[in-house]
C-alpha cells in the first residue's frame, strides 16, 4: 500500500496492494498500521456503496460538526472522476479542489479528512463506489454544495443528478457561514 500526499492537506491517494492469479484479482483497501505510519488514525464507523449509471454526478457532500467525518472512498467496479473541495477556512488551500480518476482498474482509493466536500462523475455504467466513514450518518448535519460552483469543468452538459444535489447552494454562499 503506497499512500501519496496531494496538494490538499490531509487528502491522500492510495495505491492499494493487489495480486492477480489464475482465479482473478485480490485487492487490500485498508491497513491500520500503514495508515498510522502516515499519521492517519482512521476508524470506520459506517460503510456503504452506490451503483451509478454513466454520467451520474453525486455530490458535493459532507457532514458538518460535530458529525463531520473522514472518508475512505474506492471503486471496486467501474470508473469515476472524483472531486474533493477544501472547505476549511484555516487551510492554505481553502476553496481549492483536486480531481482524481478512481477505478476498478487502477485500484486506487482516496482518504478525505473532515472539512472537505466530496463528489464524483461516473464514467461507466454500473460503477460501484464504496464509502467508509468515521462517523455515523446524521441527516441533520448532512449537507452539500453545488457541483458546478467551485470552478471545475465536468465536461458534461446534462449529468444525472438527484433533486437534492441539484438544489445545493454554491460554495461562496456556503462559505458565508462556514461551520468548519
Ligand atoms: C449516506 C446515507 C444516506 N442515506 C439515505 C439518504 C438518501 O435518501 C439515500 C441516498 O443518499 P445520498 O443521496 O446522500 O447518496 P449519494 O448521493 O450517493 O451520497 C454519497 O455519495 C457522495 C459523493 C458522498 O460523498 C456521500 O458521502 C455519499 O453518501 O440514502 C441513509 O439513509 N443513510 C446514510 O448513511
Amino acid at each position: 500500500m503506497e499512500i501519496v500526499k496531494t496538494s490538499l492537506s490531509g487528502v491522500y491517494i492510495i495505491n492499494n496492494f493487489n495480486a492477480q492469479d489464475s482465479r482473478g484479482t485480490f485487492v487490500k483497501m485498508f491497513n491500520k498500521e500503514s495508515f498510522l505510519q502516515e499519521n492517519l488514525d482512521f476508524d470506520i464507523r459506517e460503510s456503504y456503496y452506490s451503483i451509478s449509471k454513466k454520467n451520474v454526478i453525486r455530490g458535493m457532500h459532507f457532514q458538518t460538526p460535530p458529525h463531520d467525518h473522514e472518508k475512505l472512498v474506492y471503486v471496486p467496479q467501474g470508473k469515476i472522476l472524483d472531486l474533493i473541495v477544501d472547505l476549511r477556512p484555516n487551510s492554505k488551500t481553502y476553496k481549492n479542489y483536486i480531481s482524481v480518476e478512481i477505478s476498478g482498474e487502477n485500484k486506487k482509493s482516496v482518504i478525505i479528512p473532515k472539512g472537505l466536500a466530496h463528489g464524483f462523475r461516473s464514467l461507466e455504467n454500473d460503477t460501484i463506489t464504496v464509502y467508509n466513514v468515521s462517523t455515523e450518518y446524521n441527516p441533520n448535519f448532512d449537507y452539500g454544495i453545488s457541483y458546478n460552483s467551485f470552478g471545475f469543468n465536468w465536461e458534461i452538459e446534462q449529468p444525472i443528478l438527484s433533486k437534492r444535489d441539484a438544489q445545493f447552494i454554491s460554495l461562496e454562499d456556503f462559505c458565508v457561514k462556514n461551520p468548519f
